[in-house]
């Protein structure tokens, strides 16, 4: 692979029996490729002991080169340039400084104190990353924060990006990618419950347990959203993250000591069961039922949910069931573990393909009373106080898919050309970008203050105050979500309503749209409740209509 060839000699393997073209100074040999290339083999010929790079690029992305590099490089050419560095904040500095006339500067309130802002880091498009990436100054990340996107991305890019098209197609993630999600310790920190360092032996590299922050939760989830699928992104934490916290929340001590462990170190994987058939955002309505037995040492459960992320391969199922009356006041939370009478279907949904979309039968499934979550009958409280944690991280993906959609339109914008301009240079397409970026950076800016308000609230004091913007920022991210998709499919053209290729992402997201809109949720209920919700907040905070 290290073998370095002069130009003339990479010219000699321009026939079908020995072909090798040149991309980016490397060199591949592509001669059995070639009966296979989805492109035709003919192309490939044409520039065969060629550099085709400029023709590499116009039909593929980074993805398929990392997929391919191992299979066929075998070299570089002589004298090839070392990739370029990282940008260098100075340097950026000093690229970007335009000379501004001098005015007086804005006063900063003496107890300010102003931040310094970190290296850049990605690919610099603008909007392309959040801001504190690019250089720009925030209050509310540091170093391990710096550290910490670093450490998610190079995951990413190493062991998910190449493969997530073909995970996707075939609605399967290697459980391997998961345990792998538990050994880093990122399982731990999505919780919102700080690092819960009691349940596992395993550590963040980049960030000590002490320091860990909800804004450490949000870069994890933010970086492996990069991948823009949300199939892969639930199968990681779609169950996890709505069905591990209300057992470490409320389940009895001796519960979470034997399950819990097993849980966050990816060995054993969980999943949230509120929605049934007949019952969706409206929860009080829910027929799954528990019934104790005479000897009260068990519920016996029967019923049936639908749509459970992550149920098909669960082990545990975090399970609302009815133990009273009607309404709200008759539902209690159970964890169900998978035995007899638990039985899960796959579901075939329109997106999030890989996400294990479930339907669940619980027929005559004997529980034990100890693993009541919650009071009986008190499940209310343990769903709605799960709420805000599901709807941020909704949010928090629904976002990064958004400017993954900008990401890639903005990139091809400026690669593809039509009617002899690239489509960069058409004041329609700029047009499409920018309310995309500006939709995007709203929701970002809300996001982040939200998630700081969050820090600095307790948890009832977060649910009861925090409830009505949480639910009108998910209805702004779905929207977004929808808007970024409609206009980078748009952009593409046939390539974003093609599966694969340079428009999977944008492809792939615009199937993943809905499967955001409605769970959680739906948009409707959600700007509904933000006004319903903050009026009640703020009539006793004292409002004067
Ligand atoms: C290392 C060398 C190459 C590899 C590994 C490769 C791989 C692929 C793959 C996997 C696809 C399927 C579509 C996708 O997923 O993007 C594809 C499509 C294609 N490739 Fe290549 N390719 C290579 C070189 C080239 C070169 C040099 C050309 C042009 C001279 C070319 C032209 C095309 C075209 C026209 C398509 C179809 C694009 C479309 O569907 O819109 N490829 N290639």
């Amino acid at each position: 692979m290290s073998k370095v060839f002069k130009q003339s000699e990479v010219a000699e393997h321009k026939k079908p029996e020995s072909l090798w073209i040149i991309v980016d100074g490397d060199v591949y040999d592509v001669t059995k490729f070639a009966e296979e290339h989805p492109g035709g083999k003919k192309i490939l010929q044409r520039v065969g002991g060629k550099d085709a790079s400029a023709q590499f690029w116009k039909y593929h992305n980074e993805a398929i080169l990392k997929k391919y590099k191992a299979q066929l490089q075998i070299g570089s050419l002589e004298g090839k340039a070392p990739p370029p560095e990282e940008p260098k904040q100075a340097a950026v500095a000093e690229a970007k400084v335009v000379p501004v006339e001098a005015g007086p500067a804005a006063p900063v309130p003496a107890e300010t104190e102003l931040k310094e802002s970190l290296e850049p880091f990605g690919d610099m498009i603008p909007f392309g990353d959040p801001a504190w990436y690019q250089g720009y100054h925030s209050p509310y990340y540091n170093e391990t924060h710096a550290e910490l996107r670093k450490e998610v991305r190079a995951f990413i890019e190493e062991k998910v990006e190449a493969n997530v098209n073909d995970w996707e197609k075939n609605k399967f993630v290697p459980p391997e990618i998961y345990q792998e999600m538990g050994t880093r310790g990122y399982l731990a920190g999505l919780l919102g419950l700080g690092y819960p360092s009691q349940y596992t032996k395993y550590r963040v590299k980049s960030v000590s347990p002490e320091k860990w922050d909800l804004f450490h939760e949000f870069i994890v989830t933010d970086e492996i959203c990069r991948t823009g699928s949300g199939g892969f992104v639930w199968n990681m934490i779609g169950g996890y993250g709505i069905g591990l916290p209300p057992v470490v929340k409320y389940g009895k001590k001796e519960l979470k000591d034997r399950i819990v462990p097993g849980i966050i170190q990816g060995e054993k994987r969980i999943c949230l069961a509120i929605t049934e058939p007949d019952a969706g955002s409206d929860v009080a309505n829910l027929t799954c039922e528990a019934k104790k037995t005479p000897d009260g040492k068990h519920y016996i459960v029967n019923g049936e949910k639908k749509w459970i992320t992550n149920g098909i391969w669960a082990d545990y199922f975090t399970v609302a069931v009815r133990t009273g009356g009607p309404g709200m006041g008759g539902i209690s939370v159970l964890l169900i573990e998978r035995s007899e009478g638990v039985t899960t279907r796959e579901m075939d949904c329109q997106g999030v393909h890989g996400s294990g979309t479930t339907y669940i039968t619980f027929e005559d499934v004997k529980v034990p009373v100890e693993n009541l979550i919650g009071r009986e009958n008190g499940g209310f409280k343990v769903i709605m106080t799960n709420f805000n944690h599901e709807r941020i991280g909704i949010i928090i993906q629904c976002n990064r898919f958004s400017r993954v959609l900008y990401e890639e339109a903005m990139k091809y914008a400026n690669k593809r050309r039509t009617f002899g301009k690239k489509l960069i240079e058409h004041p329609v397409i700029r047009m499409k970008l920018a309310h995309m970026a500006r939709q995007i950076e709203a929701t970002h800016n809300w996001l982040e203050n939200i998630i700081y308000q969050c820090s600095a609230m307790g948890e009832t004091e977060a649910m009861l105050k925090l409830g009505g913007a949480i639910a009108g920022l998910k209805a702004q991210a779905t929207v977004t979500f929808e808007f970024c998709a409609r206009e980078a499919v748009q952009i593409f053209g046939g390539i974003g309503y093609t599966k694969g290729g340079q428009g999977a992402k944008v492809e792939r997201l615009y199937r993943d749209v809905r499967g955001y809109a409605i769970p959680g949720g739906s948009e409707e209920i959600m700007l509904d409740l933000s006004i319903r919700q903050s009026m009640k907040v703020h009539q006793a905070l004292g409002m004067k209509l």
